[in-house]
């Protein structure tokens, strides 16, 4: 007993003499969890404009660190990356990636940086993305043809009163997209039709990533898990872990069928560019059953199926929300919207529809995309990070074991850095170099450092072809009805941050001279 009291004495003598970061105060066991409230990254940001911009929180039981100027993330994300590389394991994320096997939510250590490499090299290289350019161009090309039915079909009165559900469109333009890469062209019409319960397993996959679960905030307390069971949440986890499960074993069965068809009979191996990104991983685990797989450990079907996790969770909602905020904020600014529609038919011309290798030449296009990145990051608070050792930033004490917030969001729009950083302005990035591929810490929507985003070239190319298409094929007008919800611009959060009404626009369909 006396032994305790003496190490927490010592404990408080330590802390005494540490400096840490200002906060607001807090209250009894809940600390500042009532202040995040329901958009996490405003309020996050109208406290650190009072407590500053490396600031304090007790969130439940858990110290978080909230940053939310670009000097203070180039030292998170660059100058300490080393320390703050980690990731807190928390509940969602864990039982959806099979205990960390997957590359987002894995802690730091070998197994993350071999499966980062690996995937890297194969999965996410420049040269999969061109090998995918088609699968982005043939679903962006089924997307505009169920807009133009839906001019021919609906009456008048009803497109013209309605308009289109841009954002239905474009999830789900991102999803058979996806869907298309990660299984490949049969796989996903599952049985002849496309599954729609994985559908919505990955929609609610989603939706629990974004929600935290009680015990994320209080770890070693049963309040935290008695919270799950009485919330339901724990049983909404484990229904959705499952149906995801089911489904990936069935796509890998089929595969691995397939590739031993293949093998038996005299047909060659599918060629590297042919493959989809099962038959990668499968490839890869073959090769690697000799020497072991990402950090020494056995590569089972759980690694694969965990990379799915993260191709679907973080491939699909940020880029359709990207260009579903793209086309809000154009709405709203017409003549930007035109000036836009010009660059893109000019440079098409007749061919009816914009091509991947089109996209280099617009550069309008490209400073949109930025601008819609800056004001709306879709990760606003990218994902959570941990400390590992005791360090400082700005002189302050951060004690191992700290959960770390980028307030990407609060970060694009520092009145410091950016003039007018409320308005839309995609001129801005006309004469300045500053892009979000990590070396500029006010423009940070990828992150930045060892954990990076590694899907950026694939979600900014599906995203920009997307955006580009619907402005080349159409011209767009505000609905009769449902105006309000169309320029409304408020938000909600989930796994991203999204427009809370659907965008819902009335296309013109545009006939090329
Ligand atoms: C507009 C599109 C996208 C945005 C804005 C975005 C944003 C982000 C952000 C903010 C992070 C966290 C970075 C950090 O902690 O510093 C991240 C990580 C990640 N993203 Fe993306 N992402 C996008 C598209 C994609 C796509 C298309 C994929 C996969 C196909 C993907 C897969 C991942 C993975 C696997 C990680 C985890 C990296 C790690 O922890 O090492 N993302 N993304």
């Amino acid at each position: 007993f006396l032994l305790l009291i003496t190490k927490r004495n010592k404990n408080n003598i330590k802390s005494s003499h540490l400096n840490f970061p200002p906060g607001p105060p807090k209250l009894p066991i809940v600390g500042n969890l009532h202040q995040l409230g329901k958009l996490p990254h405003r309020s996050l940001s109208q406290l650190s404009n009072q407590h500053g911009p490396v600031m304090l929180l007790q969130l439940g039981r858990v110290p978080t660190l909230v940053i939310s100027s670009p000097d203070a993330a180039r030292q998170v994300l660059k100058t300490l990356d080393h320390e703050f590389c980690t990731r807190p394991s928390l509940r969602g994320p864990k039982r959806l990636s099979y205990n960390h096997l997957d590359i987002a939510f894995a802690p730091y250590g070998v197994y993350w940086r071999d499966m980062k490499k690996m995937c890297i090299s194969h999965v996410f290289s420049a040269k999969r993305v061109r090998a995918t350019c088609k699968t982005r161009s043939v679903e962006v090309a089924n997307m505009i043809k169920s807009i133009s039915s839906s001019i021919a079909t609906n009456t008048s009165s009803t497109t013209t009163s309605l308009g289109v559900n841009l954002t239905k469109e474009l999830m789900s333009l991102t999803y058979r997209i996806t869907c298309r890469v990660a299984f490949g062209e049969s796989s996903y019409h599952y049985g002849g039709t496309v599954d729609g319960k994985f559908e919505e397993n990955v929609y609610e996959a989603m939706a629990l990533l974004g929600a935290f679960a009680g015990s994320d905030f209080f770890p070693d307390y049963c309040v935290g898990r008695v919270l799950d069971v009485l919330k339901g949440w724990n049983a909404r986890l484990e229904n959705c872990f499952r149906g995801l499960d089911a489904f990936y074993k069935k796509i890998i069965d089929r595969h691995e069928a397939a590739a031993s068809m293949r093998r038996s009979s005299t047909l060659l191996e599918e060629k590297e560019e042919e493959e989809d990104i099962t038959d990668v991983l499968l490839r890869l685990r073959k090769d690697q059953s000799i020497g072991g797989g990402p950090g020494g450990a056995a590569f089972t079907d759980d690694n694969i199926k965990a990379i799915f996790m993260n191709l679907f969770v973080g491939g699909m909602g940020a880029p359709a929300v990207t260009v579903t905020w793209a086309m809000a904020e154009l709405i709203r600014k017409p003549e930007k919207m035109k000036k836009l529609q010009q660059q893109i038919r000019n440079c098409v011309g007749n061919k009816g529809k914009v091509e991947e290798a089109d996209l280099d030449q617009l550069h309008y296009l490209k400073m949109v995309t930025k601008e819609t990145l800056r004001l709306h990051p879709p990760e606003a608070l990218l994902v959570p990070r941990e400390s590992m050792s005791h360090c400082k930033i700005n002189g302050y004490d951060i004690r191992p074991k700290t959960r770390v917030i980028v307030n990407a969001w609060a970060i694009g729009r520092n009145p410091e850095y950016w003039d007018d950083p409320e308005e839309f302005l995609p001129e801005r990035f006309e004469d300045n170099l500053i892009h979000y591929k990590g070396q500029h810490f006010e423009f940070v929507p990828f992150g930045a450092g060892r954990r990076i985003c590694p899907g950026m070239a694939m979600g900014v190319a599906m995203a920009e072809l997307a955006l580009a298409n619907l402005l080349y094929c159409f011209d767009w007008e505000l609905p009769s009805e449902m105006e309000e919800e169309a320029i409304n611009m408020d938000e909600t959060v989930g796994l991203t941050v999204h427009k809370k009404y659907d965008l819902r626009l009335v296309p013109v369909e545009y006939v090329p001279p």
